[in-house]
């Protein structure tokens, strides 16, 4: 109960600069392509939103070089990048990608679970909980459009999405690969893996930690669409078209309906979710293996 209620005065207080960053950010940019009608181009430091106001859809890109990881800060932007474009009537539905050649998202910032303390684990670990919450539960028709290579947390949220087109490219590998560091999917991560590509495939696909080339990708159903690396913006958006085709009411019921049994299992067991979080992550062998990957990440320049 303390943690929950010390996590909500974190989170806010750490919401509150980037709220006021982003809401500072249109003055700084120009109109967006296409947003003929006052709808700007916004973007937080690690986010560009870009709105085509005529269509109801924005672009959303995650900028955060490298590889996208998703860091504290980062995650905080992107949820309230959701936010505002949920809150504006305009828009019906998002596109999300990367700005990062050839890395749609290396996942989980491995840096903020490595080397820190009990609450700034549970910190991190709550902003994730959001991030997952927040796309799974979004009234707004999310597509991914994965332009790069996307592990664990990565896949995670191309998970959320109601739509993933993936760019054929081998390089472009997809999956909930967590043992392979040595780590467990926990069980929300696993759950929106069985939703989307049934049970006995997601149990091969955790316990082996496989990431899954494009053609296996969309064999197995981790993806809906396999197109031309310079098509996957092109095919979102008519993807997109589609849906947005749906009266919006009964998308959104149906999506809630489909969705929300897996939201509440976390939602009646985050608490303790972050609890099981911050054991496991400061168990020391846990520590020493997150060190030795991150280690090896670095090593493989020099
Ligand atoms: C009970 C409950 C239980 C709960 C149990 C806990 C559950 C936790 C769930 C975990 C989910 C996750 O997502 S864990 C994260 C999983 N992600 C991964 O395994 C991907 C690791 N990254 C890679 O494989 C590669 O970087 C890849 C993405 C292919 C890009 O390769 P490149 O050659 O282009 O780039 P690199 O040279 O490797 O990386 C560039 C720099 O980015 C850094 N970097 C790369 N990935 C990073 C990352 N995820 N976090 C931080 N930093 C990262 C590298 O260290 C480099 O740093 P510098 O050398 O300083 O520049």
């Amino acid at each position: 109960m303390a943690l929950a209620v010390g996590m909500r005065v974190l989170t806010r207080a750490l919401l509150r600069p980037w709220a006021r960053g982003l809401r500072a950010a249109p003055g700084r940019t120009g109109p967006a392509a296409g947003g003929g009608d006052g709808v700007r181009c916004f973007r937080s430091p690690r986010v560009l939103v870009e709105p085509d106001p005529a269509a109801g859809v924005a672009v959303v890109k995650m900028r955060n070089p490298p590889v996208n990881s998703l860091s504290l800060e980062f995650l905080t932007e992107l949820l309230i990048s959701l936010e505002k474009l949920e809150n504006d009537k305009t828009f019906h539905g998002i596109i999300i990608t990367s700005d990062c050649p050839g890395i749609f998202s290396a996942g989980l910032d491995l840096t903020e679970m490595c080397g820190r303390d009990p609450e700034h684990y549970a910190e991190y670990w709550k902003a994730v909980q959001e991030m997952w919450l927040r796309f799974y539960l979004s009234n707004l028709v999310v597509i991914a459009a994965i332009n790069g290579i996307s592990p664990a947390g990565g896949c995670l949220l191309s998970l959320t999405c109601d739509y993933r087109v993936l760019a054929n490219n081998p390089k472009y590998a997809i999956g909930l690969n967590e043992t392979l560091l040595g780590i467990v999917a926990p069980f929300w991560f696993k759950d929106t893996l069985v939703n989307t590509i049934g049970h006995r495939s997601a149990e091969r696909a955790l316990q082996l930690g496989l990431l899954f080339p494009p053609a296996e990708a969309l064999r197995v159903g981790v993806v809906d669409q396999v197109v031309p690396e310079d098509q996957v913006q092109s095919t979102a958006r008519s993807v997109m078209a589609q849906w947005l085709d749906i009266p919006d009411h009964a998308r959104q019921l149906t999506k809630i309906l489909m969705r929300k049994p897996t939201a509440d299992r976390l939602l009646t067991e985050r608490d303790a979710d972050i609890e099981n979080f911050v054991r496991f992550i400061c168990k020391d062998s846990i520590q020493k293996s997150l060190h030795a990957y991150l280690e090896k990440l670095k090593q493989k320049k020099g």
